[in-house]
């Protein structure tokens, strides 16, 4: 076999190899990795070529490690490379990612040795941003329970090729990943990765947020201080029920697609909107803030968990057959319109212009995009002017959303052109209608078909929204102290929501003399108020101003 030609440049080397029964010519120029088949009369065809930002790894030997680790027998001369293959499906707005292997066979061990070391010094400088350490939360009981199993059949293996370190936390209640960021001792991780839904990655999203305030000294109470942007990355390996932050900001919810973009470093910077009640913080989304039909369908699911993600179609067809609608008063200050706007048919995706526009902006003096999954907060208090806008009425929905919320159910999501980092929420409004007519908004979700052409539908590119009750139905004070203890953020241990607040729906109903609030079917009387779904939480109160 003949030596084509040699480099001593650290990151430089070719040199005929063997793929199989064929010959290729291969070359590791600085930022790729390229193989190209020779024919007898030394003709090149066609190239591959592999960024070196994506090989996952490199190993003696000819090695195979998905479904399972093997190691044919090791001649020497052998050598495996791992990296990123993008499959041709997915969705249009993100392909699946599988590893990709290749085995080549050196003329010579020397010089399998010299691509061993090459290609190892090429992937140590030229990708900065990978971790090292990480630190993963399984929810063991997320969506279809399969949390633990998924992490170590499915990522573990490509964690180790990659030589990124893990420690493990498989939570045993709620709140544990949240808690465990906010007090425990971070020191040496790159970051910190879910296993779960959009519950379990709330957890850490709280967590971060809350750790990155305490450690500058600030109250994320006051709706008027800037938060500190926070640098601890989160990845999410989707095992849950929605799973609506994960394929909004990858297109796909696949475990082994989000591995690979979490080993070679890709990151997201996202929106995220604060919740407050009166002047304390409820909670932070990044996706949902939804009252009415939303909020009813996660109250009535909750009470149908062992359905698994089947829960959210039953409680969607039941809540729907309910029939209702509620009264309130929604406050909205408009984003610039100039920009951007949720009917302009655009598609946010890493790289987004109007994102960057957006974090310049809003950063007129960080170096860059935020981090991986990670919250980002808008320069709220110099960025309020304008008018609020008044809307009162009854509504089917009202549903603010700080991304597209594409998840399975929905692959356009609840507002197709919204922007994953642009420092706005897409603010959806849809008034009581017949119920044919809201039908058909529902099924819009499932479909291509324009969601907000519809008489009885607004929607606002905005920065702030405000609700209330409408005056002489305020939400009572006492009541509210009382929900806050039994399902508020603070108290230790407590699930915040979910399950608390299921609690004070059926009290709330049987004030209003009913035998069972989510029973709208067979009750004579409907509900006079509804709650909030906050990224599948229901929020403790009725009145929230979010930003
Ligand atoms: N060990 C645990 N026991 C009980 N609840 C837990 C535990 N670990 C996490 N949780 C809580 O479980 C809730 C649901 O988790 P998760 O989001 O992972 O799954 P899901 O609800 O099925 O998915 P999705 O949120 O995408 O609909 C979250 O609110 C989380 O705080
Ligand atoms: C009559 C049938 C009703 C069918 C309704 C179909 C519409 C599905 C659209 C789902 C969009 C969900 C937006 C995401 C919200 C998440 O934050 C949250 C947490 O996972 N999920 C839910 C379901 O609240
Ligand atoms: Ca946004």
């Amino acid at each position: 076999m003949e030596l084509l030609d040699m480099d001593v440049d650290p990151v430089r080397l070719e040199s005929s190899l063997w793929v199989g029964k064929k010959r290729y010519r291969a070359a590791l120029t600085g930022w790729h990795l390229n193989w190209t088949e020779l024919d007898k009369k030394n003709r090149d065809k066609k190239t591959v070529s592999v960024p070196v930002s994506e090989v996952i790894g490199v190993e003696e030997g000819r090695v195979q490690v998905l479904p399972q680790r093997s190691v044919a027998e090791d001649t020497d001369r052998e050598f495996t490379v791992f990296y990123v293959k993008r499959s041709s499906s997915g969705s249009p707005y993100g392909l699946l990612w599988r590893l990709g292997r290749t085995q080549f066979c050196c003329p010579s061990r020397d010089l399998r040795d010299q691509w061993m070391t090459q290609l190892r010094i090429a992937l140590k400088t030229h990708s900065p941003s990978r971790p090292h350490r990480l630190l993963v939360f399984i929810n063991p009981f997320g969506g279809k329970k399969q949390g633990r199993q998924i992490y170590h059949s499915l990522v573990a293996p490509l964690f180790e090729l990659a030589g990124i370190s893990s420690h493990v936390v498989v939570t045993e209640r709620a709140n544990q990943a949240r808690d465990h960021i906010l007090k425990k001792d971070l020191t040496g991780f790159d970051g910190v990765v879910c296993v779960g839904g959009d519950g379990i990655f709330s957890e850490l999203l709280h967590g971060v947020i809350g750790r990155t305030q305490q450690e500058a000294g600030l109250s994320a109470h006051d709706p008027s201080v800037t938060l500190q942007s926070c640098d601890l990355h989160i990845g999410i390996i989707p095992a849950g029920s929605t799973d609506c932050v994960c394929f909004a900001t990858v297109g796909v919810n696949d475990p082994v697609t989000s591995a690979l973009h979490i080993i070679i470093g890709d990151s997201q910077p996202l929106d995220v909107c604060s919740v407050h009640h009166r002047s304390s913080l409820v909670r932070y989304s990044v996706s949902l803030v939804g009252y009415g039909f939303y909020g009813d369908v996660l109250a009535e699911s909750e009470r149908h968990r062992w359905m698994g993600p089947l829960r959210y179609d039953y409680s969607g067809a039941m809540v729907y057959l309910s029939n209702r609608s509620y009264a309130g008063v929604i406050q909205y200050l408009p984003a610039d319109s100039q920009l951007s706007s949720p009917r302009d048919n655009t598609r946010c995706l890493s790289g987004c212009s109007v994102c960057s526009k957006g974090t310049e902006r809003l950063f007129p003096h960080s170096p860059g995009a935020s981090s991986l999954y990670s919250s980002h907060f808008s320069q709220f208090s110099s960025d309020t002017e304008g008018e609020w806008v008044s809307v009162e009425g009854r509504f089917r929905a009202v549903s603010l959303t700080c991304m597209s919320s594409s998840c399975p159910r929905s692959p356009l999501g609840l507002s197709p052109s919204a922007h994953l980092a642009d420092g706005t929420g897409d603010l959806i409004i849809v008034r009581d209608t017949h119920p044919l007519g809201f039908l058909t908004f529902l099924h819009r979700h499932t479909s291509t078909q324009d969601q907000f052409d519809l008489p009885f539908v607004d929607v606002h590119r905005v920065k702030a929204v405000r609700f209330s009750l409408p005056t002489g139905e305020e939400e009572d004070r006492d009541e509210e102290r009382e929900r806050v203890n039994d399902g508020g953020m603070t108290e230790e241990g407590k699930r915040p929501s979910r399950s608390g607040s299921h609690k004070h729906l059926v009290e709330r109903g049987e004030e209003r003399g009913q035998k069972d609030f989510l029973c709208g079917l067979c009750c004579s009387k409907a509900p006079a108020v509804s709650v909030w779904n906050c990224d599948g939480e229901i929020l403790p109160h009725t009145e929230i101003s979010c930003k």
